[in-house]
C-alpha cells in the first residue's frame, strides 16, 4: 500500500444490526491499520426499502437476481467506487457472485442457532397445540413444521427490533424465529426476556442439532470489486480463518444444491484440530410435505470443498 493519505470507504446497510457489523469491522480494521483512515458509508437496499411485501415477493417485484435484496445496492456503490469494502451479513449473499465482486473475508462467527421467540416464556414446548409462529425463511418454516407439525406457520418482515416489537403487539401469531447471531449483537438475551416498546418477549435456542441454520448464518462477509488489491488486503487482514474455512464449507453444499435463500436447506459444521464435520438437511421443493433428508460427513479441514461435495453426494 503506498504512503499517500490512505482512506477506506465501508459500505454498510442501515439496520440496527447492520451497522453494529460494520462497526466491527471498522473497529478491526482501525486497529491493524491505524494510519488509515476508515470512512463509513450507508447504503438503503432494494430490501430495506420495500418492507411491504414478502421477501420473495421483494425479489420478483423489483427484478432483483434471486435473494440479492439486500446487497444489490452495496455492489453497485462498489462499481461506482463510491465505497471499497462491502458489509454483509453472509447469509444474505448469494452463493454465486457475479464475476465483478469477490467475499475476500469473513469476521469471526458468531453462534449459528436459530432462536425461537414467543410471547410466553418456555419455548418450543410450551407453545401451545396449534400456535402460529411467524418466520419469512422457508427453511425455518420445512423445520418447524417437521419438529412440530401442529404449528401454523405465516410470514413475517422487518429488522431484528421491528420483528420483535411485532410479536409482543400481535394478536395474530405466538412466536417468531430469528438468528441467536443477530439477538446476541444487538444486545438482547437469546435466551431470556427481551424488552420492547410494545412489551416484552421471551427468547429460547433451538438446538443446532435438530434445527440446522441457514449456510453462513451468524458470519459477517467482507465483499470487494475483483481486482481491487488494495482494498482486498485490508479485509484478508482482519480475516478470521477458521471461520472462513467453515462458510467455504457450508456455501458449496448450497451452491452444488443450487439453493438461494428460499431453498428449504440446512446446514452446519464443526472444526475439531485438522477434520471438519459438515450435518446437512434438505427439505422437499414446494408445497409437498415430505420427510426430509440428512446426512452427516467429516473430512479434511483443508479442503471443505471437498467435504461440501461428499456431503451433497450422499445426500443425492
Ligand atoms: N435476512 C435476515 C437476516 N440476515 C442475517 C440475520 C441475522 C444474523 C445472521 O444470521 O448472520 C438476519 C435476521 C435473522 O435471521 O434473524
Amino acid at each position: 500500500m503506498s504512503n499517500e493519505a490512505k482512506r477506506l470507504v465501508v459500505g454498510t446497510r442501515g439496520s440496527a444490526l447492520a451497522l453494529v457489523q460494520a462497526e466491527m469491522t471498522e473497529g478491526l480494521l482501525r486497529e491493524a491499520f491505524p494510519d488509515t483512515e476508515i470512512v463509513r458509508k450507508v447504503i438503503k437496499t432494494t430490501g430495506d426499502r420495500r418492507t411491504d411485501v414478502s421477501l420473495s415477493e421483494v425479489a420478483k417485484v423489483e427484478g432483483v437476481f434471486d435473494k440479492g435484496v439486500f446487497i444489490k445496492e452495496l455492489e453497485t456503490a462498489l462499481i461506482d467506487g463510491e465505497i471499497d469494502l462491502a458489509v454483509h451479513s453472509l447469509k444474505d449473499v448469494p452463493t454465486v457472485l457475479e464475476d465483478t465482486f469477490e467475499i475476500v473475508s469473513v469476521l469471526e462467527r458468531a453462534p449459528v442457532a436459530d432462536v425461537l421467540v414467543t410471547k410466553q416464556p418456555g419455548g418450543l414446548d410450551a407453545l401451545p397445540q396449534g400456535a402460529t409462529v411467524a418466520t419469512s425463511s422457508v427453511r425455518r418454516q420445512k423445520m418447524l413444521q417437521w419438529l412440530r407439525p401442529d404449528l401454523k406457520v405465516c410470514d413475517i418482515r422487518g429488522n431484528v427490533p421491528t420483528r420483535l416489537e411485532k410479536l409482543a403487539a400481535s394478536e395474530e401469531f405466538d412466536g417468531i424465529l430469528l438468528a441467536q447471531a443477530g439477538l446476541k449483537r444487538l444486545g438482547y438475551d437469546p435466551e431470556g426476556k427481551m424488552s420492547t416498546d410494545e412489551g416484552d418477549v421471551y427468547g429460547a435456542l433451538i438446538a443446532p442439532d435438530k434445527f440446522l441454520p441457514a449456510a453462513g448464518q451468524g458470519a459477517v462477509a467482507l465483499e470487494v470489486r475483483k481486482g481491487d488489491e488494495s482494498s482486498a488486503a485490508y479485509a484478508k487482514a482482519i480475516c478470521h480463518e477458521p471461520t472462513m474455512t467453515r462458510i467455504v464449507a457450508e456455501r458449496e453444499f448450497l451452491r452444488l444444491l443450487d439453493g438461494g435463500c428460499h431453498t428449504p436447506v440446512g446446514v452446519s459444521t464443526e472444526l475439531s484440530g485438522d477434520t471438519i464435520k459438515m450435518n446437512g438437511i434438505v427439505f422437499p421443493e414446494g408445497d409437498e410435505t415430505g420427510e426430509p433428508k440428512m446426512a452427516e460427513v467429516t473430512g479434511d479441514a483443508g479442503a471443505p470443498l471437498v467435504v461440501a461435495r461428499e456431503l451433497f453426494d450422499s445426500l443425492k
